[in-house]
């Protein structure tokens, strides 16, 4: 009799979920198995028998070390050496678990370990603690204990000493499987993150030049050690601005979830504007210093094309202020764009070559500050400063992708309360009200007043005769700046009208040429 297509697919499913499910009968009719295991032994496949026999041992195995042995382990080997070579040289894998999970011990394992070992750290001068192989130290988290133990693993590659890696092993009640797992590790990995984090030393990058992208030892941002004494007790600047900027920058890096929450990158710009020496610079220091990050200083010039410039946001990391200091002259990005344009081709010529090697675009820019590619990372400032605000594209700093326009202007009393503080050490003087009517008066830059207290500073004898001599310094400083902006503004006057004269004369002459070709032959 033949048999229709749809009793052939009853059969089989019908078999596979006996074969299926084979292991499982037989574990809960144990007995039975030994009636039956002769039987399948001679009937069934020798490969399906063997496997279901072999896994039914293991889950009676696994049973009965439950009972004997109830405890899980896991282990956090050290990194592998997977290497690959890539256009930036040559990359190690990993993905930091392990030195996370190392810088967490560290804390618990120094005070309860007896076999220590010391390893001088990455960066600065520290050592890192750890224990050494085969010590225990034990961990409590919401109320459960687990044990880390130090151990050696010899890998798969060989038997020789340079083929082992050490391991930090993690055991735990399999009852708290689930919390270890999805609780305690996660928290041990952030705990062990922050650790390694504060253990840094902050860095300040700068770009290479990206027509040395070519070459194989290449790398985009080279750095050196941040260490710029600025903080915002010893930045000049009215107090309520200063604590608006500080409670800006608490909330930026308290809401990483309200970000998220509200589909938001975690990132925040701030424009910086305002005349020479009023302390943009020392404001990105300060803000560097208050939130623990590393500064990327971008500088634009040496930027060969957008591609470029995204590639060196790919490699900034999170946690990080990238700067673009004096936007207006790193590139033409101001006013009229088509006039822009325009100027751009007359110009060509007399350009000079910084400026001619690079292509980075109004359109590259902003995509550099809020396009897609600008979210991966988080957790990053953008600050621009510039002298001129008038002259960047609204494009660029409107609000969403400049969060925070500041203006840091010239020197008031209370900013001058803050130097007087950091360069003699003074809180309050009868001369102050005098040099309040100086500041009130004609526009002094905190650069200024800087370098008046520190000549002060070498000359003078006390308190009293260091503000006197200030005072006649500010004094002096005040007819020079004045000086120099009438001369500014006469340059700038005869300049707009030698611009605006040939202008006038070329109309004239253009419309008589234009008659004289009428009258010609
Ligand atoms: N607000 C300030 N608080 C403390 N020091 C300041 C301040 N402004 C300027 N200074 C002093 O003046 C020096 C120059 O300041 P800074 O480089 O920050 O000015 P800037 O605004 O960045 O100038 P530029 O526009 O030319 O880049 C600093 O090294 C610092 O000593
Ligand atoms: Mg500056």
């Amino acid at each position: 009799m033949a048999i229709t297509a749809g009793e052939a697919g009853k059969v089989v499913r019908w078999r596979r979920w006996a074969f299926d499910n084979l292991g499982t009968v037989l574990a809960n009719f144990g007995s039975l198995w030994f009636v039956l295991a002769p039987l399948l032994a001679a009937y069934a496949p020798r490969r399906l028998f063997l496997t279901y026999f072999n896994l039914f041992l293991r889950r009676r195995a696994r049973r009965l070390l439950a009972v004997v042995d109830p405890y899980v382990t896991v282990d956090i080997s050290e990194p592998g050496t997977s290497v690959h070579y890539s256009r930036f040289g040559r990359v190690t894998e990993h993905d930091g678990t392990y030195e996370e999970v190392k810088a967490y011990l560290a804390g618990a394992c120094s005070e309860e370990a007896r076999e220590l070992r010391a390893e001088g750290a990455a960066e600065g001068d520290s050592v890192v603690i750890s224990m050494r192989d085969g010590q225990d130290v034990s961990d409590e988290f919401q109320g459960v204990t687990v044990w880390w133990t130090s151990v050696v693993q010899e890998n798969s590659q060989g038997q020789q000493a340079s083929h082992t890696r050490s391991c930090q092993r993690l055991t735990f009640h399999h009852r708290h499987r689930r919390l270890v797992l999805h609780e305690y590790l996660p928290h041990v990995r952030r705990k062990g993150r922050e650790i390694l984090f504060s253990n840094r030393r902050r860095r300040l990058y700068t770009n290479n030049k990206s027509v040395d992208s070519y070459r194989y030892d290449y790398k985009a941002w080279s750095y050196i050690n941040f260490d710029h004494p600025t903080t915002f007790d010893t930045l000049a600047l009215d107090m309520a601005k200063k604590r608006d900027i500080m409670d800006d920058l608490d909330a930026f890096r308290n809401n990483k979830d309200f970000y998220r929450r509200a589909g938001k990158p975690w990132k925040r710009g701030y424009l910086l504007y305002g005349p020479p020496g009023t302390g943009k610079s020392t404001m990105i220091a300060a803000m560097a210093n208050y939130l623990d990050y590393d500064i990327y200083d971008v500088e634009l010039t040496v930027v060969n094309n957008n591609n470029d410039l995204r590639r060196l946001l790919i490699e900034t990391t999170s946690k990080s202020i990238i700067v673009i200091e004096d936007i207006d002259c790193s590139l033409d990005l101001t006013g009229d764009r088509a006039a822009r344009q325009q100027k751009h081709h007359q110009d060509r010529d007399r350009r000079d070559d910084k400026r001619d090697s690079s292509m980075v675009t109004l359109s590259g820019l902003l995509n550099f500050i809020d396009g897609l590619w600008s979210a991966c990372g988080g957790e990053r400032i953008v600050v621009f400063t510039t002298n001129h605000l008038d002259k960047l594209d609204t494009a660029l700093i409107r609000r969403g992708r400049m969060d925070m326009h500041i203006e840091m202007s010239y020197c008031g009393l209370e900013a001058f309360r803050t130097l007087a503080k950091n360069y003699l050490d003074i809180d309050e003087h009868r001369l102050f009200v005098s040099v309040d009517e100086i500041l009130a008066k004609d526009n002094i830059t905190p650069a200024d007043v800087a370098e008046c207290l520190m000549t002060a500073k070498r000359a003078g004898s006390d308190e009293s005769s260091c503000l006197e001599i200030l005072i006649d310094e500010l004094k002096q400083r005040a007819e020079v700046n004045a000086k120099a902006e009438a001369e500014a503004e006469a340059e700038a006057k005869a300049k707009a009208e030698a611009e605006v004269k040939p202008a006038i004369e070329g109309e004239g002459a253009g419309a008589g040429g234009s008659e004289g070709g009428r009258g010609g032959p």
